[in-house]
């Protein structure tokens, strides 16, 4: 099994003030962040976000325009791809196809001036790292597409570099090896303890496999953080809308409230409901609110917001209902499989309820 030393810093990366142009675009907007060593971080983001682009920018296939990256504390920012050691890996098989599996990873020893004796082991070594080692003397025309990305897994890490740059890889594969190999990559990352930059535009993807995740719009980082962070406490409404399911309302705040406190929002199609400030709200201030389906309650009794049953969708375990709010509104509650929490039936009339903190209210600028 390929292993790198622990306890060193070579495979941490800094981006500080990113700035990538291509003529009037912003592909990269002003990024900054740290990827520690040894941490799978995801660049997550819609298409045309600048996930790409700073994935090459790190490759050294683009150079900035502004910025700087550093590796290990290294200022590599205009250092040519060759010189900085990382291994690669992209969405379309890139297996030389007249090439055994074997010297297929090999080749990068080779090209590094590495004797025979010497590559072989090592692409043998990892080999058996992908759990592919009865493979070697096939060609990849032989192998499944799940096969043929393990390999160029292989062939990128033969070399033991300090960070995988990893685009799309899975993209090209159905959706069941799709998921048997988000967690085999994740597994591989922490056994060999390498740094992983993965950029996908699938956000059950980054949240199953990264440590961290950078959302991206428009070339701007819009937060980083864990998956569960992400999903809990969005800090903007794109990245509220952008990872999970989420109702949005429009509203006013009813009162003044700092940063992490509680308002009351009053909604625009009607009724008063409470949330958490993100950031600073002025009395009267325009608000998106932002609700997860599964903090939506149907309210014994009393106050709340007044909605219909319009659908009611079984998945085994959790139930969907949606609902047509007072004001016309459409939202979803779920309702997950034996909580115990009430349920309803299509045409029925309920009461619906939240707590303050479930509710997270973003400013919204005019
Ligand atoms: N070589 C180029 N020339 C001109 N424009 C480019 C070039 N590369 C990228 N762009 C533009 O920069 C923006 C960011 O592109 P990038 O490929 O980084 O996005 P992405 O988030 O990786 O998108 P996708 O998921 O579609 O690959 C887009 O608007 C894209 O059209």
């Amino acid at each position: 099994m390929l292993t790198l030393d622990p306890g060193r810093n070579a495979g941490s990366i800094a981006i500080e003030g990113l700035v990538k142009r291509f003529g009037p675009v912003r592909a990269v907007d002003d990024v900054s962040l740290d990827i520690r060593a040894g941490e799978f971080l995801a660049l997550l983001g819609p298409s045309g976000s600048g996930k790409t682009t700073i994935l090459m920018a790190i490759a050294g296939f683009e150079y900035p325009d502004a910025g700087r990256i550093l590796l290990g504390g290294e200022d590599i920012t205009w250092l040519p791809p060759n010189r900085r050691n990382l291994g690669m890996v992209f969405q379309r098989y890139t297996l030389f196809p007249h090439m055994s599996v074997l010297e297929n990873i090999a080749f990068p020893l080779k090209m590094r001036g590495i004797g025979r004796a010497e590559r072989e082991e090592r692409a043998r070594d990892a080999l058996r790292t992908v759990q592919l080692e009865q493979m070697g003397a096939r060609q990849p025309a032989q192998l499944s597409g799940g096969q043929q990305q393990r390999v160029a897994i292989a062939r990128a890490i033969v070399y033991r570099p300090r960070v995988l740059l990893m685009d799309e890889p899975l993209s090209a594969l159905d959706k069941k090896l799709r998921e048997e190999m988000q967690i085999e990559i994740k597994h591989l990352q922490r056994e060999i303890g390498i740094t992983v930059v993965f950029v996908t535009h699938d956000q059950t993807e980054a949240l199953t496999m990264a440590d961290r995740v950078a959302v991206l719009d428009h070339g701007r980082l819009q937060q980083i953080g864990a998956p569960r962070d992400l999903y809990e406490a969005p800090q903007t409404e794109f990245v509220a809308g952008f990872i999970g399911e989420t109702n949005f309302w429009s509203g006013t705040a009813a009162i003044a409230a700092a940063r992490g406190e509680a308002v009351a929002v009053r909604l625009d199609g009607g009724g008063v409901m409470p949330a958490t400030a993100v950031s600073p709200l002025p009395p009267g201030g325009r608000v998106r609110l932002a609700l997860r389906p599964e903090r939506l309650r149907i309210a014994a009794g009393g106050e709340g917001l007044e909605a219909r049953v319009t659908e009611a969708i079984y998945a085994g375990n959790a139930t969907t209902l949606m609902l047509q709010a007072a004001g016309g509104q459409m939202l979803r509650l779920r309702i997950p499989a034996g909580a115990g929490l009430p349920e309803a039936a299509v045409g029925e009339a309920v009461t619906l309820g939240w707590q303050a903190a479930d509710a997270r209210a973003f400013a919204v600028t005019p």
